[in-house]
């Protein structure tokens, strides 16, 4: 079999790193090229901080593609840069996955559209953790017999987006179960704007970020005299790397953009 050649955007920060480290470890994985807007024409070993690898860091993603032919792009980026570099892997036949997180709705839909149009997999997944997957699915179920929920997101204070992509995911995969619904007294007022969070089909997403947190999530479900909580925590970003590894081995299989892991796990 040959090897899938990868290039990672992003390799360091906090998600890319373990991208990088993980990539090298798999036989079946070539890790050709990184994409970092500093250190361009540099080897990843002149980097401090990064894996002595032989690997080149391109500034320019085009020329990163070129000369490296990658199969896939990991992207760990941001969402502004992110958005941009799934487009141009497309455009180039590069399948992308991307971690990263924020894109709007208008941005899922053109890209899927796109990856149709160019019969080219790709994958966009919110959460790499398969314990965040099930907390979702679990969630979805739950859903269907408890009607009020509230969605509450934990993460380290350098977090660019909120809600997190895995709190909009959650809530998307409820509302697809759930008809929309005022939830709480429907004459509550905030005295200080924010006070209920964020509302997805008036399901409540509720952003808190801290130094010394990680990625963590509770969806709680009010009932009768009961209440459900369901939560998940990863406790470092090694919690996501086989999902990065399985999106790489199963984008080259696919045809269409599949958003959320939990449409290619068994
Ligand atoms: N899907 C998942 O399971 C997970 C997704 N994430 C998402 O991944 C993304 C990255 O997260 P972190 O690693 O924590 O952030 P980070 O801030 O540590 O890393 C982002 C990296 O992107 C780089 N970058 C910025 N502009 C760039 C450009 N033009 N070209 C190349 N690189 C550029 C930065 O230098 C930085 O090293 C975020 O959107 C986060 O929400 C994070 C953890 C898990
Ligand atoms: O920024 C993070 O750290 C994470 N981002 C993703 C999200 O927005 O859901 C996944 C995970 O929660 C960690």
């Amino acid at each position: 079999m040959s090897k899938i050649k990868v290039v990672v955007a992003g390799p360091r920060g906090r998600m890319g790193i373990e991208a990088v480290k993980m990539i090298v470890k798999v036989d079946h994985f070539e890790l050709v090229g990184v994409i970092d807007h500093k250190h361009d024409g540099k080897k990843l070993s002149e980097i401090e901080g990064l894996p002595q690898l032989d690997v080149m860091v391109y500034s320019d993603i085009t020329k990163c593609f070129s000369e490296t032919q990658p199969d896939v792009l990991v992207d760990l980026t941001t969402p502004e840069i992110g958005r941009v570099h799934t487009k141009i892997a497309l455009e180039h036949g590069v399948r992308p996955v991307v971690g990263t997180t924020g894109f709007s709705q208008e941005d899922l839909q053109s890209l899927t559209v796109m990856a149709e149009e160019k019969k080219l997999g790709a994958i966009i997944a919110p959460n790499f953790a398969i314990g965040a997957i099930l907390m979702m699915k679990f969630s979805q179920m739950a859903a269907r017999y408890f009607k009020d929920i509230e969605i509450i997101e934990l993460h380290h204070d350098q977090k660019l987006d909120a809600p997190s992509g895995t709190g909009i995911k959650t809530a998307e995969l409820i509302s697809a179960v759930r008809e929309p619904k005022v939830q709480g007294h429907p004459d509550e007022k905030e005295t200080i704007p924010g006070a209920r969070g964020a509302s997805y089909d008036g399901i409540h997403i509720h952003s808190v970020r801290l130094p010394g947190l990680i990625a963590h999530q509770e969806v709680l479900f009010g009932g009768d005299g009961q209440m459900l909580t369901i939560r998940h925590d990863s406790f470092n970003r090694a919690s996501f790397m086989s999902g990065v590894k399985h999106s790489i081995e199963t984008v080259m299989k696919i045809d269409i953009l599949v958003y959320g892991l939990e449409n290619i796990i068994e």
